[in-house]
């Protein structure tokens, strides 16, 4: 395990290497699908996809409740993209010359996207837990001071949106004008949910709009910097920048699925329950489908064509919700963070750091007007 803590991704490519099947044991005890076709079937094959999603789990009563409650929350974080816009252009004000990174990325699309999240009327100590909770343990942290911190704080954060679930829900939301992510939630869970489910699915999607969308941002910083030391503009548009930071270093680094009967698989036999992992790191680094794909080169996305697999926000009927605003959010804030800026990164390596997502290593940014 030490291995894997050093070089996870490294770790994985080398035991796919090795591998003589489509798919292989991870040290761990879980199966990874190496195969890239194998790979895509398994997000894409009703045999895998049907019932519930992975990513709510049981805490809703159907799938469609569960694409109902993701549409719902797509609907209302596309609705504040324009404030969003404006919150981060008033965050940036106050990053500092010099900032530190990834945790930067989440203060500040967390800064983005705080009135949205809690409506400017929440209580403050809702407001200020959330708040906590982005600076010491939104994702899980390699730290174990961290963690601790995190573990003392979750159930804290927990018991405050119950809180407040339950008093909204007594005094009634309005569906067709929420106030922010939690009344798009509370109006979204159906019957039979209780406020504290309610509180943990609101807590998911909170992790997604800030924590995920704010290590993409870290990546898109770090991997452009590093390619284009000392740049005053950057030679690609911002977008293509983002889409090559989701290839070359995918936030979500795993999705599983559970196999549903016996059968047979890339030349394994799995039982029930078994966890099928496809790591999209793994496909977006096929050499086969892809073209130098250790490189990070932001103009293979100059053209639609010639691609291999791209999976940043999976594939198949589980597809990441908001996927598309996911990508909007992520190229704003880099745009912001260049516009009118030379951008330089210290202390700087691109081997991740994984836990619950892969994520950049501590690295400094430092933004110098150039006007
Ligand atoms: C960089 C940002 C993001 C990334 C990389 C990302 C990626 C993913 C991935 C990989 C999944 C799991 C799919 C699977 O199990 O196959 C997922 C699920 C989901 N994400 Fe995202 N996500 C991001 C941001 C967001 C945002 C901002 C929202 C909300 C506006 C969102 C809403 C959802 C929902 C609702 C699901 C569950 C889909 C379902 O089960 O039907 N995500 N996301």
């Amino acid at each position: 395990m030490r291995r894997f803590r050093r070089d996870p991704l490294g770790f994985l490519e080398h035991f796919a290497d090795r591998s003589q099947t489509g798919v292989f044991r991870l040290p761990w005890g879980a199966w990874c699908v190496r195969d890239s076709e194998l790979a895509l079937k398994v997000l894409r094959d009703p045999v895998f996809n049907s019932g519930r999603s992975t990513f709510f789990g049981d805490l809703l009563p159907s799938r469609l409740d569960q694409v109902a409650l993701g549409r719902a929350v797509r609907n209302t974080v596309r609705a504040h993209v324009p404030a969003y816009r404006c919150a981060l252009a008033r965050a940036l004000a106050d990053l500092p010359a010099v900032s530190p990174w990834p945790q930067s990325g989440l203060t500040l699309v967390h800064r983005a996207t705080a009135d949205l999240l809690l409506h400017p009327g929440a209580p403050a100590a809702l407001r200020q837990l959330q708040a906590r909770s982005v600076r010491y343990g939104l994702m899980r942290s390699p730290l174990r001071r961290h963690r601790l911190r995190s573990e003392l704080l979750r159930p804290k954060l927990t018991a405050a949106t119950t809180e407040e679930i339950t008093d909204r829900r007594a005094a009634g939301v309005c569906e067709a004008a929420p106030r922010d992510v939690l009344d798009t939630v509370i109006a979204a869970c159906p019957e039979g949910v209780t406020d504290e489910a309610a509180a943990l699915l609101y807590s998911l999607l909170v992790k997604s709009v800030v924590g995920t969308v704010g290590h993409a941002v870290a990546w898109s910083l770090l991997l452009a910097c590093l390619h284009q030391p000392g740049a005053t503009a950057w030679p690609w548009p911002v977008d293509w920048i983002t889409r090559e930071a989701a290839r070359h270093r995918p936030v979500v680094w795993m999705v599983g699925r559970p196999v549903p009967h016996p059968m047979e698989y890339g030349g394994i036999d799995f039982k029930p329950g078994a966890i099928l992992s496809v790591s999209p790191y793994l496909l977006h680094h096929d050499q086969h489908l892809w073209k130098s794909p250790e490189q990070f080169r932001p103009d293979r996305w100059s053209d639609t064509g010639d691609h291999g697999p791209y999976l940043p926000f999976s594939a198949g009927p589980f597809t990441c919700g908001g996927a598309a605003v996911a990508q909007t959010m992520i190229t704003e804030a880099v745009a912001a963070l260049a516009a009118g800026n030379r951008l330089r990164v210290t202390g700087a390596i691109t081997h991740p750091v994984v836990t619950d997502s892969a994520a950049p290593r501590p690295f400094a940014l430092q933004r110098v007007p150039t006007r």
